[in-house]
């Protein structure tokens, strides 16, 4: 069983039972919630039809204790209850919200009466004579057993992630298919969480492919070099990026206060010599250096870099920024890689006898993405689009010759919002 999340596939045929935003008002379009919910993804399996044997009030009423069919139990507080009463009063079903106001909600509150209706629900009488009603199957996925809950937080955040190094088996799916197949769709989007990244190939040598696929899921984010950007060798070029230098592995837009979640570059033009592309597991990478060297870890996880971008694109700008390099969650492990070499200002905002042993940790965190057996490199043909987790994965490219030609040209975008849900912090 399916459901679709966040954003809706145009004209998608994404199995039924529970789609629930393809329909009327946007017709054609793509709706995108600028959050960080999946396109498409299963929804509870194991919770389905089961009957509500008993029903009964705890802890002076302050607990519900569902017993189900086969045995097995359910604790629910009354406060979180009455909190999510279903009725039309303190739920609007057309937005899926709760209408219940904080200020009218008791934290203290306890049920006055609880009984079953016909196995199939429970219903509840409130001290002030408001009536709830709770559906099994509803009750049943909302359980707070550790189990119900690591269940409900597998389906909706996709935690899986699988670390690679040199030994990348670069996922690669045609542009037509994800374009066109909602199933191939849903499978792009699944490994880009799952690896990280995937390569499209087959799109067209010109510009204007990556708007149609930015259109598929949602929409491209607009940042101050445009909607969509040329990277090629550029007089006086505004970016490192437009020239014809070597880049090393760096995130794009650590400039940005939330940078881009994803990324895309359509190799239109390849050069024949150099220009390779390399890439690296960052969250692989940071856990290796965590391991090695503790204190480098530290030291890049709590210090606030500054970056810096000026100059004139799309409009002028002038855009600064303090991020850590490695991003962490409550338990110390990565979850957003926020490095570009070339836009660390030249600022440096920490007291002076800090500053030598964090360049000390960059290096050994940039000596880990650099080491042979981390990072995966490959040469992007025309008409290839490689998509990729700019939080987790860092991007580089070799040189490639100066010619009075351009003899390589990428378009590059990013996505806006966010397919992949982040939720590291609540996984173990
Ligand atoms: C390619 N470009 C210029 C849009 C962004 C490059 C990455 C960066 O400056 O953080
Ligand atoms: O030229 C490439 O292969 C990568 C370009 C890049 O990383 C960028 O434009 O940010
Ligand atoms: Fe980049
Ligand atoms: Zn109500």
């Amino acid at each position: 069983m399916w459901r679709v999340v966040a954003y809706t596939l145009p004209r998608a045929k994404v199995p039924r039972s529970r789609v629930c935003c393809l329909q009327p008002a946007q017709k054609g379009r793509s709706l995108l919630a600028g959050t960080t919910a999946p396109l498409v993804h299963a929804t509870q399996s194991l919770s389905m039809n089961l009957g509500i044997q008993k029903v009964e009030a705890l802890d002076t009423g302050h607990f519900v204790r569902v017993e189900w069919e086969d045995g097995s139990e359910s604790r629910y507080p009354c406060v979180w209850l009455r909190d999510n009463c279903q009725c039309p009063q303190c739920f609007l079903r057309s937005a899926k919200a709760r209408r219940l106001l904080i200020e009218d909600l008791d934290v203290n509150i306890v049920v006055k009466e609880v009984a079953v209706a016909d196995r199939r629900k429970i219903s509840i009488t409130w001290p002030d004579e408001h009536a709830s009603e709770y559906e099994a199957e509803w009750l049943k996925k909302r359980c707070f057993s550790e189990e119900a809950r690591a269940e409900m937080r597998e389906n909706l955040f996709l935690p899986e992630c699988q670390h690679w190094g040199s030994d990348l088996q670069l996922p690669k799916l045609p542009f037509e298919e994800v374009m066109y197949n909602d199933e191939s769709t849903y499978k792009w989007l699944c490994t880009l969480k799952r690896v990280g990244i995937v390569l499209l190939t087959g799109a067209a040598a010109r510009q204007g492919e990556l708007v149609k696929l930015g259109h598929r899921i949602g929409f491209l984010r607009l940042t101050f070099y445009g909607p969509t950007w040329q990277v090629q060798d550029k007089a006086d070029a505004n970016n490192v990026a437009y020239t014809t230098g070597k880049l090393c592995f760096h995130t794009d837009y650590p400039v940005l206060q939330h940078p881009p979640g994803v990324q895309f570059l359509h190799c239109i033009k390849q050069t024949a010599a150099g220009g390779e592309s390399q890439v690296v597991d960052g969250f692989h990478v940071s856990r290796m250096l965590k391991k090695q060297n503790p204190q480098a870890y530290q030291i890049l996880t709590s210090t606030a870099v500054d970056y810096t971008d000026i100059g004139v694109d799309f409009c002028d700008f002038a855009v600064q920024c303090k991020q850590r390099i490695i991003d962490v969650d409550s338990r110390g492990e990565a979850v957003r890689i926020n490095y570009n070499n070339a836009t660390r200002d030249t600022v440096f905002d920490i007291p002076a006898e800090k500053v030598r042993p964090f360049y000390a940790a960059l290096k050994e965190f940039d000596d880990l993405l650099n080491s042979a057996e981390h990072k995966f490199t490959y040469k992007l043909k025309p008409g290839d689009i490689v998509t990729f987790d700019n939080w987790r994965v860092l991007h580089g490219r070799q040189s490639f010759p100066s010619d009075s030609e351009v003899t390589r040209h990428l378009e590059g975008a990013e996505l806006m919002g966010c397919p992949l849900p982040r939720a590291a912090s609540l996984t173990k």
